[in-house]
C-alpha cells in the first residue's frame, strides 16, 4: 500500500520529472534507471552502477575496466587543496571538510563548460575518498597519506587509506553494496537542493557542496551516525527495549527509523542487515547486532515503524572498523552519483525552480520615522 502524501514539506506534490529512479510505487520497491536495487546490489560492483546512472546503460566488461582505470587516474590532490584540508581543525566534522574540499576543487577546477559535466563528476567520484581521508588521517593521525593508490574500487581506495592496509574481499564487497544502496533516490531533500541550484545553471561544484550542506543533517543522511550513538550506548538487547520505550514515551525521534515516501519498508534495509549480520558474526559480536535487531522490533512493535536505509548501515559500518563521524561522508561518495545525473537531467529539460509562498505576515503599512519607533 501507499503511503498517503500530503501536507507540508511539499509532500506528495511533483516538482519536476525524472528518467534516474522510482522509489516506493509499490510501497516499498526502488529502481535505478528500471533496475531493482536488490538485482543491482546482488550483481553489480558499485562502479557498474554509477556508470548506470551517469552514462544511462550498465557497461560492457570493456567499458568497466576502461571506466575503473580512468577513475584510478583521478585520486590525487591539487597541493593547494592538501594545503586546505590541513588547516581544518580534527574536531571539525567530516560533512565540513567534504563540503570545503568540494568548493575548493571547484576553485581549482573550474567546470568551464556544461561539456565537462561528466568529467568533472568522474574527478569528484574518484577524489572525494581522498579529500575525507587526507584531512582524517592527518588531523588524527598527523600523517600526510598516499592518496593515489592502486586498489581496484572506490570502496577498497577509501578503506586502504583510512584503515592503512589493502582491505579484505568481505569488506571490500559490503562497500559495494553499501555505495549501491545509497547511490540515487529521486527528489529527497538533498538531490533536489542540487537541482535547484542546477536550475540557476550553477557549476556542477556548487550544486554538489549545496547537496552535501542538505545530506548533513540528521533528519536525512546524518541519521547513520546518529542512529551509531544511540546503539553504542546499549548494553544489551534488553537494555536496548528499556530505553527505546523511554525514547518513544517522552516522544523522541528515533533515528533511523521511518521515511517521507515508503509505507511499510525500505528495500535497502533487508539488504544492509544481511550485511551487518554477517559482518557481526565476522568480529565475534554479541552485543550490537542483537540491540540494533532488538530497536527494530521495539519500533515496528510500538510504533508501526520500519528501519530506513540507514539503521543497519550503523552496526555495519562500524563492525568493519569506521569511525562513526566519517559515516555520512561515505553516503556522499556514492550520493554524488544520483545528484550529478539529476543535475544533468535538469539541466538538459531546464526551467528555474522558483516556487510560491503562501503569505502569513503583516498588512501592508507605512515606515514610522526612527525616531518615533518604541
Ligand atoms: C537515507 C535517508 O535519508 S532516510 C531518512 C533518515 N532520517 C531519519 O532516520 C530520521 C528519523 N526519521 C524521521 O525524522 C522521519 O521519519 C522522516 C524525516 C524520515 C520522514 O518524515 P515525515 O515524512 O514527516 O514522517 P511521517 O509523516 O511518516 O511521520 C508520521 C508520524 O510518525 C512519527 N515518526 C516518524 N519517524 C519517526 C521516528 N524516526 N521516530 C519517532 N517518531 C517518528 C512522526 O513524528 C509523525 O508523528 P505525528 O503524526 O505524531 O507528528
Ligand atoms: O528519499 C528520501 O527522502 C531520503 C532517502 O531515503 C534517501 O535520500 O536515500
Amino acid at each position: 500500500m501507499a503511503k498517503v502524501l500530503s501536507g507540508a514539506g511539499l509532500r506528495g506534490q511533483v516538482a519536476g520529472k525524472t528518467a534516474l529512479s522510482t522509489v516506493g510505487k509499490s510501497g516499498s520497491g526502488l529502481t535505478y534507471r528500471g533496475y531493482d536495487v536488490k538485482d543491482l546490489a546482488q550483481n553489480c560492483q558499485f562502479e557498474e552502477v554509477a556508470y548506470l546512472i551517469l552514462r544511462g546503460k550498465l557497461p560492457t566488461q570493456a567499458e568497466l575496466n576502461a571506466y575503473k582505470a580512468r577513475l584510478k587516474t583521478l585520486r590525487g590532490l591539487p597541493q593547494a587543496l592538501k594545503d586546505v584540508l590541513e588547516r581544518i581543525p580534527a574536531d571539525a566534522h567530516p560533512m565540513d571538510v567534504l563540503r570545503t574540499g568540494c568548493s575548493m576543487l571547484g576553485n581549482l577546477e573550474q567546470e568551464m563548460s556544461f561539456e565537462q559535466q561528466q568529467e568533472v563528476t568522474e574527478r569528484m567520484l574518484a577524489c572525494f575518498p581522498s579529500i575525507i581521508c587526507y584531512w582524517y588521517r592527518f588531523s588524527h593521525d598527523g600523517e600526510r597519506i598516499e592518496v593515489e593508490t592502486d586498489d581496484d574500487s572506490i570502496g577498497g581506495h577509501f578503506l586502504h587509506m583510512l584503515l592503512g592496509s589493502v582491505p579484505r574481499e568481505l569488506h571490500e564487497q559490503v562497500m559495494h553494496v553499501s555505495l549501491i544502496l545509497y547511490a540515487e533516490h529521486e527528489f529527497n531533500a538533498s538531490t533536489f537542493t542540487a537541482r535547484v541550484c542546477a536550475s540557476t545553471l550553477s557549476d556542477m561544484h556548487s550544486c554538489i557542496t549545496g547537496a552535501i550542506g542538505s545530506l548533513r543533517g540528521p533528519l536525512h543522511g546524518g541519521a547513520n551516525e546518529a542512529a551509531m550513538e544511540m546503539i553504542e550506548g546499549f548494553t544489551s538487547a534488553d537494555h536496548a527495549e528499556q530505553e527505546m520505550m523511554g525514547k518513544l514515551e517522552r516522544k523522541e525521534k528515533i533515528m533511523g527509523f521511518g521515511h517521507a515516501i515508503y509505507s511499510e519498508s525500505d528495500p535497502r534495509n533487508e539488504i544492509i542487515k544481511g550485511w551487518s549480520e554477517k559482518l557481526a558474526a565476522d568480529v565475534g559480536d554479541t552485543v550490537l547486532y542483537p540491540v540494533s535487531v532488538r530497536c527494530e522490533e521495539v519500533m515496528k512493535r510500538e510504533k508501526g515503524l520500519f528501519c530506513n536505509a540507514d539503521f543497519f548501515h550503523a552496526s555495519a559500518y562500524h563492525f568493519m572498523g569506521i569511525p562513526t563521524k566519517l559515516f555520512t561522508p561515505i553516503f556522499v561518495m556514492s550520493r554524488l552519483t544520483g545528484w550529478a545525473a539529476h543535475v544533468m537531467e535538469q539541466r538538459a529539460d531546464n526551467r528555474i525552480i522558483r516556487p510560491s509562498a503562501e503569505y502569513t505576515g503583516e498588512e501592508l503599512r507605512a515606515v514610522t520615522p526612527i525616531s518615533q519607533r518604541g
